[in-house]
């Protein structure tokens, strides 16, 4: 689906959109009057198109970080580029109709109906009625909610996780540039909150928007996050990587106490089925067996194992067999030697 507004915007190099915007935080800072420093000296570079997450204690500065952006918090001093244009020096309210901004329990306005609170954007910078009306049954399809059902409803008719994706819908109207995310799950129970993931991993994949959430959930952020960026008090950067590096080569003991002793079972869920873990093909113990892919992650293989009873898992790839996985070999990877326990 084209979900540029209008289907006008042309394709950037390397088939991104050319509204996904990298953003370059530099040295920024944010002292409050009280001489509070919520934020200290960060620097951070967000590419186009990529899904960073900012993690770390409560209190640490994540939503300052976040509200810098979009300029709802000021900046003491720093600098903040979306691609070259210095946001510090833009107008707050032209440049928050290019971020699109989502945060827990959405604030969908109670009066007006499902497609009235998409359109609120494209709204204020006068698109026609039509094209609005367009562009809002696009993205509520797009979130999976069928602009016939829900379009006319009122935010109190819907569950609370359908809210969160007409938040997310609404964010996006306007095809934003950026889309920040204030931790837009964490009002929905666990279950919906795994389907909403899975959702927004789709909704990306198709929208590639740059985007930084924020979360305090670790495995959400593992799960969402191209990258992930580790804060400490006063917005200091620990660490700054892929969630498989993160977790398997953690840069500080503060990171490695942060991630936490159930490590090894994150690490299975950011890890694929390789060929290297195979054994050969067997046809007399293979009827029977279950089966996972070839790159899907070692967590899933053994959750397959343990569901079906079984000590070993076919592997397969295009459809072809390719070999066994045991139970046994699974769990007994030989990850790189982490640093931190190595020093
Ligand atoms: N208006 C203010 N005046 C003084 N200090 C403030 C003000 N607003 C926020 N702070 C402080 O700035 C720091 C960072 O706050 P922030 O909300 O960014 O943290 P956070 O990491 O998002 O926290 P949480 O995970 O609990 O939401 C906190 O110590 C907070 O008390």
């Amino acid at each position: 689906m084209d979900v540029t507004p209008g289907g006008s915007s042309p394709a950037a190099p390397g088939g991104l959109p050319a509204s996904a915007a990298a953003i370059s935080l530099q040295d920024i800072r944010k002292q409050y009057p009280d001489s509070t420093v919520a934020v200290a000296d960060l620097s951070l570079e967000v590419k186009a198109g990529e899904l960073v997450v900012l993690i770390g204690p409560s209190g640490c500065g994540k939503s300052t970080v976040l509200r810098m952006i979009n300029r709802l918090i000021e900046p003491t001093a720093g600098r903040i580029l979306l691609d070259d244009e210095d946001v510090t020096a833009a107008d707050p309210v032209r440049l928050r109709r290019r971020i699109g901004y989502v945060i827990q329990n959405v604030g969908l306005f109670p009066h007006q109906t499902i497609l009235a609170n998409v359109g609120t954007v494209p709204r204020l910078i006068g698109w026609s009625s039509a094209r609005i009306r367009t562009r809002s049954e696009e993205l509520l399809e797009l979130v999976g909610l069928d602009p016939a059902t829900f379009g006319r409803r009122y935010p109190h008719e819907l569950s609370g996780g359908q809210r969160q994706r007409v938040g997310v819908a609404r964010a996006l109207a306007a095809d934003p540039v950026v889309l920040l995310m204030d931790e837009p799950f964490s009002a929905v129970d666990p279950i919906a909150r795994a389907r909403l993931q899975e959702e927004f991993l789709r909704l990306q994949a198709e929208v590639r928007k740059t985007i930084v959430l924020v979360t305090h959930d670790l495995d959400e952020a593992v799960r969402l996050g191209d990258r992930i960026a580790i804060l400490s008090q006063g917005g200091k950067l620990e660490q700054y990587d892929t969630p498989a590096a993160l977790l398997g080569e953690p840069a500080s003991p503060f990171v490695r106490e942060f991630v936490g002793t159930d490590r090894g079972i994150r690490r299975l869920a950011v890890t694929p089925v390789t060929r290297d873990l195979l054994d050969p093909p067997d046809a007399s113990t293979e009827p029977g067996l279950p089966t996972v892919r070839l790159g899907s992650s070692l967590y899933d293989a053994l959750a397959t194992m343990l569901t079906s009873n079984a000590d070993h898992a076919r592997v397969t790839g295009d459809g072809e067999p390719l070999g066994l996985l045991s139970r046994h070999r699974l769990l007994s990877i030989d990850y790189p030697a982490d640093p931190v326990e190595r020093a």
